[in-house]
């Protein structure tokens, strides 16, 4: 540990001014409060507050370990899945707290998608990729099903690209291609969040831009809450920036502010430090 990881992790976590305090509640696209997560004993993340407002573009940014993943995948509830895994707070979607026991998760995950680090298409056909679920969330009409098709390839720019091999195998296609076309499958079901959780890390820069083209593009439809490590990223495509950090206890939310005020002008040191890449 460095001096100055040493140092922030004796800073105590300080009440920084937050977005989350002062939006009103019709003004967000979703609203985090007092979020925890447990695996067995062990606390990941602590007290976690913030807001993601309608069509913008939310990065949770933050070293290793400080529980931006486990943060992203309670919004749809994919922590339901993971053994001995607690989730305390509230994670409120229009209103509702999406983390009740009786809330419908099957209707939450068409609402919010989710598309992961490594490009995970299902081994079948490209058509096959987006027409399953769409199926399977009940689209019985061919014809629909294929206009969705070509919808959510030109919109994630895989069209010109794939519309003479849609029955070839998705595994074909190139990481960057496979990753745009996890991200088509998740909008074919119109969903109004989308996650990411570091979708370019296993690119090569070219693909990079693309999907971070693309997800700039995204925001006229959804809203995006975005794990990454570049933080050069967050600051060319982020409209918010959740700062996390985690010291011996758990991870928390240090602050959840405009791209450019973490950036240029936090007074949170542990925000400085990370940001300038002094920490972290
Ligand atoms: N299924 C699990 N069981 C037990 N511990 C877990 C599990 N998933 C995550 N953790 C632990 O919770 C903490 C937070 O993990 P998480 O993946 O959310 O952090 P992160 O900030 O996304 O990290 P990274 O940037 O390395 O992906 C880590 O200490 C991790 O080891």
């Amino acid at each position: 540990m460095t001096m100055i990881q040493k140092f922030l992790t004796r800073i105590k976590p300080v009440k920084a001014p937050c977005a989350a305090d002062i939006a009103g509640e019709s003004s967000l696209a979703l609203r985090i409060n007092a979020l925890s997560v447990k695996y067995g004993d062990y606390q990941a993340l602590r007290n976690a507050s913030l807001v993601a407002y309608p069509n913008q573009i939310l990065a949770l940014v933050g070293p290793s370990g400080c529980g931006k993943s486990s943060l992203l995948s309670c919004i749809n509830r994919m922590t339901d899945g993971v053994k001995d895994c607690h989730v305390g707070g509230e994670i409120l979607l229009n209103g509702e707290n999406v983390l009740a026991d009786n809330y419908p998760v099957d209707a939450l995950r068409k609402c919010v998608g989710m598309v992961f680090q490594q490009p995970n298409p299902f081994p079948l056909s490209i058509r096959e990729n987006i027409c399953f679920p769409l199926k399977d969330h009940g689209m019985k009409s061919g014809i629909e099903r294929e206009a969705k098709l070509e919808q959510v390839l030109r919109q994630t720019g895989l069209w010109e690209e794939t519309k003479d091999r849609l029955d070839a195998n998705a595994l074909q296609l190139s990481g960057g291609q496979q990753q745009r076309l996890c991200i088509a499958r998740a909008l074919a079901l119109d969903p109004k969040i989308l996650l990411l959780d570091e979708p370019c890390s296993a690119l090569d820069p070219i693909s990079t831009e693309k999907i971070e083209q693309l997800i700039v593009e995204l925001k006229a439809t959804v809203t995006v809450v975005m794990v990454t490590h570049n933080l050069s990223q967050a600051r060319r495509i982020a409209d918010q920036v959740a700062v996390c950090w985690v010291d011996s206890h758990s991870g928390y939310v240090v602050e959840c502010n405009q791209t450019e005020d973490i950036f240029d002008s936090s007074s949170h040191p542990i925000t400085q430090a990370y940001c300038m890449g002094r920490a972290g």
